[in-house]
């Protein structure tokens, strides 16, 4: 049938609306066939982060191999990796194999609470940014790993090119969700910056939507699209996935992970 599939390997939030679940969601919307790998176990909701319980690594390993030597998936995705010891993990089984890799280098969530420990922060740089096909960090990761802030689109545009040039990326998305304006995230593929905007909608319904765009990405490059054409498509999808977010739960909502269907964007558009 031709159907393409694509894994992620990240954390859990049993409220549904950012890491594997979102990123379940995501592949089933843009038609891939969606598996997972969990990291670690964690107990939050729209209000926040109550306790992590990480996985033995030993077992995430077993979650890996029985995925990719049954069904190889065409993309994977990481999204939540907390440990060195889980960063070596995929590390070891990534190099050397072809199929496009896309880091959201997931550091705290937006209510605050850390998801990667602080002495792995310089481990995912060092490590698994050299094997991505696409980083999407947004304002604060992409600090933490160029060392400078960023507060202009200028900035945003060097910290883009040290994450390509410097660290090894095939290719980064700075997202421009935490600064102010338009939302506009960046792209630089080694050649040249793209830019993607919407407007900034006025809500707090923004749990999980890094993990969302990334998906997106992850699923449009296990299809075969560009790097372009995927990070085009993750704007339009997260834009409307904002701007029909569902007003569920007591803090900052899930994002509606239909929404581009209201708006019109066709679901398999490049
Ligand atoms: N209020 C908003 N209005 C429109 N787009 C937004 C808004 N907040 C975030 N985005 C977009 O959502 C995507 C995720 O960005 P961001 O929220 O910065 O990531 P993260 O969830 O990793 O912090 C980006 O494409 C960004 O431009
Ligand atoms: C398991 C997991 N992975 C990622 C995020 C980040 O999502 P956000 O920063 O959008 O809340 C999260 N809250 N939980």
């Amino acid at each position: 049938m031709g159907v393409k599939s694509a894994l992620t390997i990240a954390g859990t939030d049993p409220s549904g609306g950012a890491g594997i679940q979102a990123d379940l969601k995501t592949f089933q919307e843009r038609e891939v066939y969606g598996m997972s790998v969990i990291t670690s176990v964690v107990a939050q909701n729209t209000l926040g982060v109550e306790q992590v319980e990480h996985l033995p690594i030993s077992f995430i390993e077993k979650q890996f191999d029985s995925v990719w030597n049954d069904i190889k998936p065409n993309a994977v995705k990481t999204g939540m990796i907390a440990t060195i010891d889980m960063m070596e993990l995929i590390a070891e089984k990534l190099k050397g194999s072809n199929v496009p890799y896309i880091i959201d280098p997931v550091m705290v969530a937006k209510s605050g609470h850390s998801l990667m420990e602080e002495e792995s922060r310089s481990v995912i740089r060092n490590m698994l940014i050299p094997l991505s096909t696409v980083v999407t960090p947004n304002v604060p990761e992409a600090e933490f790993l160029v060392g400078f802030s960023i507060n202009t689109q200028e900035d945003a545009e060097k910290a883009a090119k040290v994450i390509v040039e410097q660290l090894g990326a095939g290719a980064v998305v700075v997202k421009g969700g935490h600064l102010e304006g338009d939302a506009k995230d960046v792209l630089y593929d080694g050649r040249e910056f793209t830019y993607f905007t919407s407007e900034r909608l006025n809500t707090h319904h923004t749990h999980g939507t890094g993990c969302t765009f990334s998906a997106v990405i992850t699923a449009e490059l296990a299809k075969g699209r560009s790097v372009k054409q995927a990070v085009k498509t993750g704007k339009a999808y997260i834009t409307d996935a904002i701007r029909y977010s569902l007003e569920l739960g007591n803090g900052n909502g899930p994002t509606n992970q239909w929404g581009y269907r209201l708006q019109g964007l066709p679901n398999q558009e490049g």
